[in-house]
């Protein structure tokens, strides 16, 4: 049988709850996505749980999942991925964060946990950090931009420890938080000192930097300070190719994301006009993702735009981002048509309403022209999709592709 190419579509943190501003509706269900639609007639569709049923995800181990990854076993941090994504080379016993550009006041209490969100200065603080602060207590320090308000900060020395917590306090209002060492190391308590001084220095910095001044006199908040979560070293990661057959490419412009991709070997594209945000281009991601499937097995496309229109409580703005992603597939499947099976998922809930990601299963639809014998459910969303007939976990989502494919090989004799 042929072997068909294939399309994964990730729209983060897609799944939803009713929503009040949206008249009681799921943004899935108020999008108008008739390209999504006019697939179900030869699709499976159903209920995807990215680690298990209840389990709050983030995005590093659904992703893991999703690419047939156990989290449990892999996963050792987020920095180190943040790191990769951004652009960063790391060495052995560097030790990675993931930052936020952030607004504090006098007292170090979060204001903005993300200063805005679109911080235009953002490259340029990043180059004031790197030319004012390149060491702390001998350590080399360095910081990388990934997009918007996301920074990752890399530690490059000896005896470092990534078990140290984060300064991120997760809320506002609430100080920033010192950092601790998380064993009883000398290395982790050594980690946590240059980390607790470096948070010092970067507010001292940051503080008095003409690029924030010029944010206040505009009525911006100031990105003012960095907070710092997931420290991690880098670790190997086995690659797609070994474990799947697959040659493999992925369109994002999420660091973490791209840092995911990177580290399982995966080819990975950032087009022009791809900015991880609801302003994203989605048409050129279209493109991209067209053009690599022309010489890859595997093309993943990736959209941040839902989830961070749900992490700021936007729902017209996560339908509208919904709409896109429609029209994003629609350009594909013009040019693919049937050599193709894309299966469109989120890699967990982010509800608009609760601000943050949920435990609650994804809506998940695999449509394969040639293969299927489809259900029977003709809107794609959170409450429709239970009539489907997937009831899968992310771990699942590699082995329908190779199934559904042409590609799976038979497991025994
Ligand atoms: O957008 C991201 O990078 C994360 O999913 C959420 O992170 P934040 O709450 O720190 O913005
Ligand atoms: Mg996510």
């Amino acid at each position: 049988m042929k072997k068909l190419k294939i399309l994964l579509v990730i729209a983060d943190g897609l799944g939803d709850r009713k929503v009040e501003a949206l008249g009681g509706q799921t943004p899935l269900q108020k999008a108008n996505k008739a390209n999504i639609d006019s697939l179900l007639r030869s699709s499976l569709v159903g209920l995807m749980d990215p680690i298990g049923p209840g389990v709050v995800p983030g995005s590093d181990t659904s992703h893991l999942a999703i690419f047939g990854l156990d989290p449990r076993k892999y996963y050792k941090g987020r920095g180190s991925f943040e790191a990769l994504g951004a652009g960063a080379t790391l060495n052995e016993g560097d030790v990675a964060f993931r930052g936020n550009f952030a607004t504090v006041d006098n007292d170090l209490r979060v204001v903005d946990r993300r200063a805005g969100r679109k911080i235009e200065e953002a490259d340029d603080l990043v180059k004031e950090l790197n030319s004012k602060i390149d060491e702390v207590q001998g350590v080399k320090v360095r910081f990388y931009h990934g997009t918007e308000h996301r920074v990752s900060l890399v530690l490059s020395g000896d005896n470092l420890s990534d078990k140290v917590s984060d300064t991120d306090p997760h809320e506002i209002g609430k100080r920033v938080l010192h950092s601790e060492p998380l064993d009883g190391s000398l290395n982790s308590k050594r980690t946590a000192q240059i980390v607790n001084d470096l948070t010092k220095r970067m507010f001292e910095v940051l503080s008095k930097s003409k690029f924030n001044e010029k944010r206040e006199s505009e009525g911006l908040p100031p990105a003012n300070i960095i907070l710092l979560r997931g420290a991690s070293v880098h670790t190997e990661l086995p690659k797609l190719k070994d474990y799947t057959q697959l040659s493999s490419a992925a369109v994002s412009a999420t660091a973490l994301i791209k840092g995911v991709c990177k580290s399982i070997g995966m080819e990975v594209i950032t087009p022009p006009g791809a900015t991880g945000g609801i302003d994203t281009d989605y048409i050129a991601k279209a493109d991209a993702a067209a053009n690599l499937l022309k010489d890859h097995d595997l093309v993943f496309l990736h959209i941040k735009a839902t989830d961070a229109a749900s992490h700021d409580g936007k729902a017209l703005e996560k339908v509208k981002a919904i709409e896109m992603i429609d029209k994003a597939i629609g350009k594909v499947l013009d040019t693919f048509g049937s050599d193709i099976i894309l299966l469109f998922t989120g890699d967990h809930s982010t509800p608009v309403e609760l601000k943050e990601h949920s435990g609650d299963p994804v809506p998940v639809l695999l449509y394969a022209p040639v293969n299927i014998a489809p259900d029977s459910v003709n809107s794609f969303d959170e409450i429709s999709v239970r009539k489907g007939s997937l009831k899968i976990v992310g771990l699942n989502i590699i082995d329908l592709l190779l199934n559904y494919s042409n590609r799976a090989s038979k497991y025994g004799a």
